[in-house]
């Protein structure tokens, strides 16, 4: 078996602030317009919850995170990129960036190849996974911030640890689930303990 525990690291809502970026836009570009509170947020898609608020407000949300920009200006989430680099210094530890790109993938996916490369350096730029389809990529831990995490493998090799974001904070997931708080929250466990779960089984 192999020694290395191997920790997917998703990227908006875990590194890059999206939540406080589509806020920030929208609020600058439709100044007249209500918007959701952080507070108020539930449910992963903002466009979703927008569109309940008023039906055109879907279309205008969508708008922010579809602008050329949006993604390599978001900032990044405290504590993660020196929680990163940490990760990637220890020992029998790999550490990969696990993202989406939006369907609209023109300036979201280079974008999100020069966040990396602005904020975390060329090191982890070799090691960014994109892909729709997060349950097909193998890995011990996935910390991501949405809450069901679905795909064409109904048994990916990841547990999912529920990174905590605004839209997911209320929820009550399983018990069986565990959360990251924050990157001040004791993500060290989290890896040693998979780590010993591993040599458990070897
Ligand atoms: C549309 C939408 C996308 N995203 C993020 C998630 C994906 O990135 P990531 O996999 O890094 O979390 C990306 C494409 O969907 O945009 C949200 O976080 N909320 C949304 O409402
Ligand atoms: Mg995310």
């Amino acid at each position: 078996m192999e020694p290395n525990v191997r920790v997917l690291v998703d990227m908006d809502g875990v590194l890059a602030d999206f939540e406080g970026g589509l806020l920030r836009g929208f609020r600058l570009r439709f100044p007249q317009d209500p918007y959701v509170a952080l507070e108020e947020r539930r449910g992963f898609s903002a466009r979703d919850q927008y569109g309940a608020l008023r039906p055109d407000l879907a279309e205008k949300v969508a708008s922010i995170y579809e602008t050329p920009g949006f993604f390599l200006e978001l900032e990044p989430i405290p504590g993660a990129l020196e929680a990163l680099q940490e990760m990637k210094r220890m020992k029998d530890t790999e550490v990969f960036i696990c993202t989406s790109p939006l369907q609209k993938y023109d300036y979201c996916a280079s974008e999100k190849y020069h966040w990396v490369d602005k904020h975390l350096g060329p090191e982890f730029v070799e090691r960014m996974i994109l892909t729709r389809d997060k349950t097909v990529v193998s890995g011990d831990l996935l910390i991501d911030d949405k809450d069901t995490i679905q795909g064409q493998e109904e048994n990916p090799s990841w547990e999912h640890i529920l990174f905590t974001c605004c839209h997911n904070q209320h929820l009550d997931p399983l018990p069986s689930k565990r959360r990251l708080n924050s990157w001040s929250d004791n993500w060290r466990a989290i890896l040693d303990s998979e780590r010993k779960a591993r040599l458990g089984q070897n």
